[in-house]
């Protein structure tokens, strides 16, 4: 039995097949799987723009870490570095406790043991998609038998058989895809390093790629390092976030810690929270809440530092599916919001979120609707408050321009920050 086969029987490692699809640790770290990657207060500059400005993390074995973030904040940088096509000025990267990558040197990337999936694949035009896959394999001077039994069995677990001699533009985009994952694991990297994996994909094909990956790099055991500008991508695949912005990391944890608190604000409209409605901070019992121009909004304090004191200014970030109307409320008796029951990160995240807030009473918010558009299975609306700040809510009935709608938003979904 070959090692690709062997690491994905479940028999061989697992009393239970199910088990080889479970999450790293349930989404947490563990502490007691070898350090893999070490990334250590890494710097880059391009010219007199820092890109990276001391970044460190750890990544340790089978982990998938998803570096998510908005464009430019140094995504691609960080995983440039890792993969050895571009040396920090600073910092330094080790990989199974060997130094790769320093401002003193450089171990080139074929050195590495790490291989990378593009955003446009990067696959040979002119070869066919078996010759594609078998490349690494021929740089290692693996014989002929050897390289063709890895192949097929490659070409089996990407559901690629019978296209192994067509060339890469006659195959769909994601079967194109699918061949980048089959020659980046085909040579068994130590570390896969994925950037923007999905992003040439549609949308239907990408939701299924990014579930098919998960469950494949998982049943292998890989440790992955992927980068994203999509947060359901990240939730799909993550065993832990990396938010960065601006050249360094604003969060590193589960993807439920980050959906419950983002730590800052652009964390948390990143993550969904797109709603911004600025106050003042009030004392209630059981905790603290917002004055805002559309309510009174208990909440949960996720900055940095002491919680704000009443009296200071703030801000009430929130996604629209959290909004409840007083019918929704009683129906649900867990007042679990309806992106998280799409969504089994989000709806753990809430459902955990939920006992030690529900002592905070639930915020109640007027707005006035704007324009309304039907969604399918629900009504978007932009709405507004008495002072004019916008806001866009979901509903679950139609809404007309003029109208006055009342929502409340439980205290665990109103994620409050300094202003
Ligand atoms: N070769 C380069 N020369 C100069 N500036 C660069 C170079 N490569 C990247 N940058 C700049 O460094 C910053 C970080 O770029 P990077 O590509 O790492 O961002 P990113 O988060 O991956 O963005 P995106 O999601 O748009 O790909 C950006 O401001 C970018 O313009």
């Amino acid at each position: 039995m070959s090692a690709l086969n062997e690491k994905i029987n479940p028999e061989a490692h697992h009393p239970a097949s199910n088990e080889a699809l479970e999450p790293f640790n349930g989404g947490e770290p563990s502490s007691a799987a070898p350090l893999l990657l070490d990334i250590r207060d890494v710097k880059k500059h391009y010219g007199k723009f820092q890109a990276l400005k001391g970044v460190s993390l750890d990544l340790r074995e089978g982990e998938i870490i998803s570096v998510l973030g908005p464009s430019g904040c140094g995504k691609s940088t960080l995983l440039q570095l890792v993969a050895g096509l571009a040396k920090p000025d600073g910092g330094e990267i080790l990989l199974s406790g060997r130094r790769i990558a320093s401002a003193s040197g450089m171990v080139p990337p074929e050195k590495r043991g790490v291989n990378m999936v593009f955003q446009d694949y990067a696959l040979w035009p002119h070869m066919s998609v078996f010759d594609n896959i078998a490349y690494g394999l021929k740089q290692k001077k693996m014989d002929r038998a050897a390289i063709r039994a890895k192949v097929e069995e490659a070409l089996d677990l990407l559901r690629l058989n019978g296209l192994q001699d067509r060339l890469p533009p006659q195959l769909s985009g994601g079967q194109q895809q699918r061949v980048a994952i089959a020659r980046a694991i085909v040579t068994e990297p130590r570390l896969m390093l994925l950037d923007e994996p999905l992003s040439n994909l549609d949308m239907r094909l990408r939701i299924e790629m990014r579930t098919e990956m998960a469950v494949l790099f998982r049943r292998l055991g890989i440790s992955v390092f992927h980068v994203t500008h999509d947060p359901e991508e990240a939730f799909a695949m993550a065993d832990r976030l990396l938010i960065m912005r601006e050249g360094a990391i604003d969060q590193f944890a589960s993807p439920k810690a980050c959906f419950r608190r983002p730590a800052s604000r652009e964390a948390a409209s990143l993550l969904g929270a797109i709603n911004r409605l600025e106050g003042t901070f009030e004392s209630v019992p059981g905790g603290l809440a917002l004055r805002t121009d559309a309510g009174l909004v208990p909440g949960i304090y996720c900055g940095s530092g002491e919680a704000p004191q009443p009296g200071e200014r703030g801000e009430l970030r929130f996604r629209p599916e959290e909004l409840k109307t007083e019918a929704e409320l009683a129906a649900s008796s867990s007042h679990v919001h309806s992106f998280a029951s799409s969504n089994p990160t989000a709806a753990n995240a809430f459902s955990e979120a939920a006992s030690p807030h529900s002592s905070v009473p639930a915020g109640t918010l007027t707005f006035r609707i704007v324009y309304g558009t039907f969604e399918g299975a629900r009504w978007r609306s932009l709405a507004e408050t008495r002072a004019g700040d916008r806001a866009y809510l979901l509903h679950a009935s139609p809404v007309t321009p003029g109208q006055e709608v009342t929502l409340t938003l439980p205290a665990q979904a109103a994620l409050l920050y300094r202003a």
